[in-house]
């Protein structure tokens, strides 16, 4: 296997790719993450995970890297959902998000000497009715600080949702079953990395 690098900050994202057996390095990389007028938030979430794993594999120092950049976006009703500024955005998102289905948008990029593949994943979210206590109480946790759409499903968050349909671990930052399709397309299977050291030439 090539080295991997993961080009995020995001704590969740180094878990989920652990998780599927890789070694990897991080590095993350300072992007703007500005939508553009009129851009769409699937096309605006596949850009960001591109210009991420495009980002990472200029700083790596070994050109035979394969980079991943992936980017979360939660979209309800057409209102697009980053990460919450402070108690008053994050409360208002919850008050929005409560008793209705959301969409998360994560796209997952990787990045080499082929070039850049990525996949977009649309997860639907639904959420029951919130009361405003919570809603507070959910802020004092510090979790929905560096969250889109302000809440965790894989924390406290998970209380608030009563369906799921499509990938969780698009939702908590990283789609692993794309992710892997991603490798697999890039010629380095991530089953290999399973094999015990004797089989792996095999
Ligand atoms: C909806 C949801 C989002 N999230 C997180 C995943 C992402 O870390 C974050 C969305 O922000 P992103 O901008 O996608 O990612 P990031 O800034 O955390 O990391 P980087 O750009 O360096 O890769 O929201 C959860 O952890 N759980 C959830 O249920």
């Amino acid at each position: 296997m090539r080295p991997v690098v993961l080009a995020s900050a995001s704590p969740r994202r180094r878990e989920l790719l652990a998780q599927i057996g890789l070694s990897f390095s991080v590095c993350p990389v300072d992007i703007d993450e500005t939508c553009l007028p009129g851009e769409r938030p699937e096309h605006y979430v596949e850009r960001l995970a591109r210009e991420k794993a495009e980002a990472g594999l200029e700083q790596a120092n070994d050109a035979a890297s394969l980079v991943i950049g992936s980017d979360t976006t939660v979209v309800c009703e057409d209102r697009i959902m980053g990460k919450p500024v402070d108690a008053a955005e994050a409360a208002d998102m919850l008050r929005f998000l409560s008793g209705r289905t959301h969409r998360v948008m994560t796209a997952v990029a990787l990045a080499g000497d082929f070039g850049c593949y990525a996949r977009l994943v649309m997860t639907e979210v639904r959420f029951r009715e919130l009361g405003e206590d919570e809603i507070h109480a959910y802020w004092l946790t510090g979790e929905p600080r560096d969250k889109a759409g302000g809440y965790g499903i894989q924390g406290r968050g998970a209380v608030f949702v009563n369906g799921l349909w499509g990938s969780y671990s698009a939702v908590v930052g990283l789609p692993l079953q794309e992710t892997a399709e991603l490798f697999a397309e890039a010629g380095q299977p991530v089953w290999k990395t399973w094999l015990p050291s004797a089989e792996k030439s095999v």
